[in-house]
């Protein structure tokens, strides 16, 4: 569903440039519902507003679907938002109108673009745990419920694709439980396509995969496995918990990040050694500063 190759995004203001995105890899199936964990200032936010439309690429290669967001012209753009993405951000509240209902904020976008469909919005309402609140204005329920409607919000133009700038970021664990579990049912269910940027680790649990980015590269992947799958597990026997293998992203050229952590120990610089021994690859400061 998502190709990213050697993304790049600059931004330059005056004689400032900032390089957000310094070559990005990123590839998501049809169907994932996966997780992009990182720093603050990692690029996180960057990749999801070029994802969503928001924001245009400066080089390199994404496409969603069959859109190729580099090429996309500013019409196509907004077919492209309209159809394909839907948006949750941090504080979605914000952008909804307190003094009108949920069922009514449901419908706004809808009759925005000419589709207005009562009985879907409706039906999102419900989806998300809002059947018995969908009459009460905005400002009469909670900030998470105000976060549930957001997310009722975001697929009123039933879009392929759900992205999410920290959705649980300024609610209590409890919440961001359920809002995590609407993003399952609504990923299970409908097949929807669901990437959760975040920086809250907690979260991985919830999805299938997570992939850390660091200064603007993904650098590792963490997997879920479930051992309860396994071919050695017997049925039975009590089930295991999650868990999630990690591995290091290699590109296409062969490129990997190292943790600044492992060669700040070794007191690797700007080069490393680098031996293959059949079955490993081992990489160890220059031999010359050893010892
Ligand atoms: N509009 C902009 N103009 C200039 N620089 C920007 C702009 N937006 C982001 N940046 C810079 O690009 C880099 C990546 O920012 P981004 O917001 O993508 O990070 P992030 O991982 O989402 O961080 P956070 O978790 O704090 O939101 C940062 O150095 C940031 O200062």
């Amino acid at each position: 569903m998502i190709t990213c190759e050697g993304l790049v995004k600059i931004y330059k203001s005056d004689d400032l440039e900032v390089v957000a995105l310094q070559g990005l890899n990123l590839h998501v199936r049809e169907g994932e519902m996966m997780a992009i964990i990182g720093n603050s200032g990692s690029g996180k936010s960057t990749l999801l507003n070029i994802l969503g439309g928001l924001d245009r690429p400066s080089a390199g290669s994404v496409s969603v679907g069959p859109w190729d967001l580099l090429k996309i012209t500013d019409e196509q753009l907004v077919s492209y938002k309209r159809d394909t993405v839907g948006f949750i951000w941090q504080n979605n509240a914000r952008n909804l109108l307190p003094y009108l209902s949920a069922l009514e904020n449901v419908e706004m976008p809808m009759m925005f673009s000419s589709k207005l469909d009562r009985a879907y919005a409706k039906q999102l309402l419900d989806w998300v745990g809002l059947k018995d609140r969908m009459h009460n204005k905005l400002h009469q329920l909670s900030g998470g419920e105000q976060q549930r409607v957001a997310i009722a919000i975001s697929l009123s133009n039933r879009p392929k694709m759900l992205l999410a700038d920290e959705p649980t970021g300024s609610v209590d664990t409890r919440t961001s439980d359920l809002i995590m579990d609407i993003f399952r049912r609504l990923n299970r269910e409908l097949g929807i396509t669901i990437v959760i940027v975040t920086h809250d680790l907690s979260l991985a649990n919830k999805v299938d995969r997570v992939v850390a980015i660091r200064d603007g590269l993904t650098s590792t992947e963490f997997i879920k496995r479930n051992p309860n799958l396994d071919d050695n597990f017997e049925p039975g026997s009590s089930p295991q918990e999650t868990v999630h293998e990690e591995y290091v992203v290699v590109d296409r050229v062969g490129r990997l990040q190292i943790p600044k952590a492992y060669l700040t120990a070794l007191q690797i610089t700007d080069k490393a050694s680098m031996e293959f021994d059949g079955e490993r690859i081992i990489i160890s400061p220059p031999k010359s500063l050893e010892g």
